[in-house]
Formats: structure tokens, sequence, C-alpha cells
């Protein structure tokens, strides 16, 4: 043992003493040539190209670093037992990532990718304006030099395409608000966020089945169609009016939309926007990927020409400039200084403007489509007309199986039948429904049987005139007040119940 100590003490000295040799008959300038030449030799010989991606590029920050390190936290190949996990803010989930001086093996189209991560520390801090960090972080990517032009060309775009989707799913989608109209905040920004929870999606909405799948099918085809606007010639956006009475699921499908999407949504308060110019600003700070909400279209807001109205007077006129409902403004000349016009708003949607970005969904919502100015309406503004009904026979099915946990043929045959036989006379939205449900879910079968009297009894107002209907609510109000019972109650409900088939008949 002592012996070996000694022999590796004598190499020591031997190397020790070679390298001074060295170091005093080459000169510094002599010695970089030289590993430059062995460098450039070795690479001539070597069938693989090198590329560095460092964290920082100058003194900004570099996309691709970031970009490269999601993408590879994704590999199902990340391996070691010394990972570094990552959550970025406003984000729901972990990241992993490669720690110091890792290794990991990517394949892209039948080609190897081996990618190093490398942190070193920084020699000297340079002069910036920004501190930089102490370590010189970056990744390396080996691959072999047939394959360098596939790699610029494709490998890239598609590591930068993936990133963007991770982040998106990792990251919790947000809801935009402009409550300061279109006023900028100190970072320049018009829009309020909040993190966007909606549970709604298309498995909870109450619809139509076929039509759901319509526009499931229709959203899908939009989000995939990139090349397809692009090979068309037109702006990457789409536009849904929802249409139908209150409580028929309007909200919810924006928000199934969101959920289905992963988009973010910008709900635009008409009402706070004073001009046009504002509404244009309002739009270039949205981001691609999301939903532009405007709610309650026909009353949001009265759009009117500021110097035709005020010739005028308060009468409106119906070409495309003067307004988009019908219904007394809230804005308005007259109600704060508004002077949005409809051509304003259809520019927003569908002119120049509305193509800065992409991919973005516009929706409007409107109880009442009449009151709607036909500008708004004519074809290829709003590519898809969406009338949310009051629900049907297929929405209640899809109700039940949501609130009760009953499926179709859990349920008692006739029961269904007269549950079919009466659901469109009474014309109950999904939003009352889901109340009856509500307050008897503990009981699944006394709620089946609740709603079967609610829409019974809707169905029946709905065949009776306005003046019997009133008078028979007077009856029954009348017999409520004086019973106390639970039991009482429901003979007063049959008593209204008899009552109205009484009529029926008559
Ligand atoms: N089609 C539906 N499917 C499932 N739930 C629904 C549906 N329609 C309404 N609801 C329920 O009723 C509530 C109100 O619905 P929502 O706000 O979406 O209606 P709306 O059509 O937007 O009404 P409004 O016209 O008044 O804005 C929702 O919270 C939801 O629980
Ligand atoms: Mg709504």
């Amino acid at each position: 043992m002592m012996e070996f100590w000694t022999s590796m003490a004598s190499i020591m000295g031997i190397f020790a003493f070679s390298q001074t040799f060295l170091h005093t008959i080459f000169p510094p300038e002599l010695r970089f040539a030289s590993i430059k030449l062995l460098n450039k030799i070795c690479n001539w010989f070597s069938s693989y190209c090198y590329f560095d991606i460092t964290e920082i590029d100058g003194v900004n920050t570099n996309e691709l670093y970031n970009a490269v390190q999601l993408y590879l936290s994704s590999s199902a190949s990340i391996t070691g037992t010394r990972l570094s996990l990552t959550r970025a803010l406003n984000s729901s989930s972990f990241t992993f990532g490669l720690s110091n001086n890792d290794c990991i093996i990517d394949n892209f189209n039948g080609v190897t990718a081996w990618w190093e991560h490398f942190v070193t520390q920084r020699q000297s801090q340079t002069f910036s304006w920004r501190p930089l960090p102490d370590e010189k972080r970056g990744f390396t990517l080996k691959i072999e030099k047939k394959h360098k032009n596939l790699i610029l060309s494709s490998y890239l775009d598609f590591i930068m395409d993936k990133a963007n989707e991770i982040r998106r799913k990792n990251q919790d989608r947000l809801l935009y608000t402009n409550s300061r109209g279109g006023s900028l905040d100190s970072r320049g920004h018009p829009w309020e966020s909040v993190p966007f929870k909606h549970p709604s999606t298309f498995d909870t909405l109450a619809m139509d089945p076929v039509k759901k799948s319509e526009l499931i099918a229709d959203l899908k085809d939009f989000a995939d169609g990139k090349m397809f606007y692009q090979k068309t010639g037109r702006a990457w956006k789409r536009g849904y009016l929802l249409y139908g009475p209150p409580g028929t699921g309007k909200s919810s499908m924006i928000a199934a939309m969101a959920n289905y999407l992963g988009y973010d949504i910008y709900d635009l308060e008409l009402t706070e926007v004073n001009t046009n110019s504002e509404l244009r600003k309002l739009l270039m700070k949205t981001t691609s990927k999301s939903i532009i909400v405007i709610e309650d279209i026909d009353c949001s807001i009265s759009l009117s020409n500021r110097k035709k109205s005020s010739t005028r007077g308060a009468h409106y006129d119906a070409s495309p400039d003067m307004r988009i409902g019908g219904i007394s403004p809230m804005g308005g000349d007259e109600h704060g200084g508004n002077s949005i016009t409809l051509s304003g708003l259809l520019n927003f949607t569908d002119g120049l403007w509305s193509c800065c970005g992409s991919e973005r969904i516009f929706v409007f919502t409107t109880n009442h489509i009449e009151k709607l100015d036909p500008a708004l309406l004519r074809c290829g503004r709003m590519d898809m007309h969406i009338f949310m009904s009051f629900c049907s026979y297929q929405a209640l099915l899809i109700l039940l199986k949501n609130y009760l946990g009953l499926e179709k043929h859990e349920l008692d045959v006739e029961l269904l039948k007269k549950l079919e036989n009466v659901i469109d006379s009474a014309q109950m939205t999904p939003a009352d429904i889901s109340e009856v449900l509500i307050k008897n879910r503990r009981d699944k079968h006394k709620a089946v049987l609740e709603l079967l009297g609610a829409l019974k009894t809707r169905a029946m107002k709905n065949s009776m005139n306005v003046e019997d209907v009133e008078e028979q609510e007077k009856r029954a109000l009348e017999m409520t007040t004086t019973t106390t019972t639970e039991e009482e109650e429901a003979t007063c409900n049959d008593a209204l119940l008899d009552a109205c088939s009484d009529q029926e008949k008559k």
C-alpha cells in the first residue's frame, strides 16, 4: 500500500512539473490556438454537431431555453434520482426539469437528439442594467450532422409549439374584465383578471345532443384550423351568437366552450367603454386563444352615433351606424357620453382590427334576437347562431343524470313517458328544472315526482289565458296562507292542478 502511494506521488510530481514546463515554453496565445486547432480537427472528423441554448441571450431571457425546459419536462424518458421541480405563478400543476449536468435522449421523426443541461458559475459580472444570475445555465443539443437541416427547420418549431401547449395546460385560465372601461393600469393594461374556475363542461350542459355535437365539432375544427384559415386567406377567428330565454344555459355554454378549448375569457362590459378607439385598444390587448364575450348585447348599450343622434334627438335610426338594440340606452350620449357605434363594434369583430392576434372566438348573447340590428345578424358576421331553447326531453335526461345520477334505463318507463309528454308544453328552462332537482336531490324518487308535478302545473298554466292564471294563483295563494302543514300545502297544489284541468276541459 505504501509503495502505491509513493508511486502516485511521483506521477503527480511529474505531471505538475510537465505542466509548469509547458506553461513556460508555450505562451497562452499559442496554447489557445492549439486547443482551437485540436477542436477543429475533432469537429472535422466527428459526425455530430452541437447547439448551445443559453438561458440568457446577452441580457434578455432566451425564450427557447424556457421552451426546451418545459418540453423536456413532459418527456416520458425523464429518469434519474434527482430532478428539479417547479410550479409557475398561476399554475395548478408541477413541472419536472433536468437537474445540473443531466442528460436526456429525445426522438423526433426517427432522429435522435441528445440534450444536456449545463450549469456553470458565471466568471465575471459584465456591466448590465439588469443583474445577471450567478450561474450560467443552458442546454446543449447534440445531433448527427446529416440531420442538421431537419432539426433546424422543424424540431425547434415543434418544441416551441409543444411548450406553449404545456404552458397553457398547466396554467390556470383567466377571466378578464374591463371594469375600468378602456383606461390603462400602471402596466398599460386595460383588462383585470381573476383565475377562471367555472365547472361547466359540455357533459354538464343540458341541450339537444345533436346540436351539442355539432358545436363541439365546429369548435374542434376551429382550434385545429390554422392551416385552413391561412390557405383560405381568412382571419383565424369565429363568431357565435347565443340566443334564447333567460336560464337556458347561454353563459354556461360559454364556460363550457372555454373549458373545452382551454381558452381565456374576456368578458367585455360595453357600458364601461366610451369610444370606438377605447374598444379597439381593448381588442388589441387581448391574447390569442381567447373567447371575447359580450353578454346581453341587446340591452347592454344602445349604440348611437353621436353626430346623428344630436340632430335627431332621441330618435333611433336603424342604420348600422346608429344602434344595435332597441332597448332604452344605459349608455348613449345623454347618459354618460358613450359614443360607441355599431360600425365600431362590427369593426371590432370582423374589420381589419379583428385580426390583430389570432385564434379568437367572439360570442354575443341575447334574450331578444328580434331586437338586434340586422347588420349584426347578416350572413357571415356571426358564423353560428345557436338557439338555447326551453328544456327538451333529451336535455332533461342529461339533467336527471347530472343532478340525480339517474340514467334513462333506471327510470320507470311510465314515468318517462309522462315526462316526455309534458316537457315541451311546460316550457321550463334548464335553470328552473335544476332548481327543482337540487331541492330534492337527497330523495331521487321524490325529486322526479316533484319535477313531474311542476312540469304539469306549468303546462296547464301555459294552456290557460292570463286572467285565468291570475285568478287560479290568487285562489292558490289564499289557500296557502290559511294552510300550515306540508300535507295541506300539497292539497292546495292539487287543487290548483284540478282547477287547471277543469279549465282545460272547458
Ligand atoms: N342548458 C343547461 N344545462 C345545464 N345547466 C343549465 C342550463 N341552463 C341553465 N342551467 C343552470 O342554470 C343556471 C343559469 O344558467 P345560465 O346563466 O347559463 O343561463 P343564461 O341563459 O346565461 O341566462 P341569462 O340569459 O339570464 O344570462 C346555471 O348556473 C346552470 O346551473
Ligand atoms: Mg347569462
